[in-house]
């Protein structure tokens, strides 16, 4: 059961390290736990990963962080195509598969975001897949350090998450593509984690408004516990 946290812009480096100084002491049990702060406020930390880095060792890329900012943290872990940046940032397929490439070329593991749009769930289910399989194109799905992260656009920081119904239908779709990890991600909070993480071939979440708040972030640990014990 993999449970994870993306801060996206929010927390200072301040901020990250009072969070994980409260983070350390908790017992994760058999629960992999992540945390993907803002590039300011990177630590060393085995669970620390980070949210984005440009495809490269160094070099003149203005704005980016690569390889060499990334090492000096030893950090290896790493999220590719999120949705934020796939529509807000307007990053392509072919170059969310550069990035894919060269950081599994450095053995990152590599939490890779699927979703669709609202416009693309209304039409039904076949389309929705069509849509995730598109952005799985170009990436080795064979890769054994991949985790996928199903996360429906229109579900993302809204407070309403994908009914457990689309989840269990989606993700078995998914599933059929890709043999990989697979975590829902959109509106996961304390209140309804346990329902999720308890559906079939759901194997953690990716949280990130309600990570933000260190208590609620060990509270979903602790139901992904349960829910492991039980699955
Ligand atoms: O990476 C996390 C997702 O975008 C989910 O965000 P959210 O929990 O605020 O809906």
């Amino acid at each position: 059961m993999i449970v994870a946290a993306n801060f996206k812009m929010n927390k200072t480096r301040k901020e990250v390290e009072e969070y994980t100084k409260v983070l350390d002491v908790v017992n994760f049990g058999n629960v992999n736990v992540s945390v993907f702060p803002p590039c300011s406020a990177l630590i060393s930390k085995d669970y620390i990963g980070v949210q984005n880095a440009y495809p490269a060792k160094n070099g003149a890329y203005t704005g980016e962080i690569g390889l060499e900012q990334i090492k000096e943290f030893s950090i290896n872990k790493i999220l590719i195509g999120h949705s934020e940046r796939r529509h807000i940032l307007k990053e392509s397929q072919k170059f969310i598969v550069e990035k894919f490439e060269f950081y599994k070329n450095e053995g990152f593991e590599i939490y890779y975001c699927i979703g669709e749009p609202l416009e693309v769930r209304k039409k039904g289910i076949d389309e929705v897949i069509q849509y995730l399989k598109a952005q799985l194109v170009g990436i080795d799905l064979n890769y054994e350090r991949l985790i996928i992260a199903y996360e429906p656009v229109w579900a993302i920081g809204t407070g309403v998450s994908a009914s457990n119904e689309e989840i269990k239908e989606t993700h078995k779709e998914i599933k059929k593509l890709a043999n990989r990890p697979l975590l829902y991600g959109g509106s996961v909070k304390p209140e309804n984690v346990k329902d999720i993480l308890s559906i079939e071939n759901v194997d953690g979440v990716l949280v990130g408004s309600a990570s933000l708040d260190v208590s609620n972030f060990i509270k979903m640990i602790e139901i992904a516990k349960e829910v492991q014990k039980e699955k």
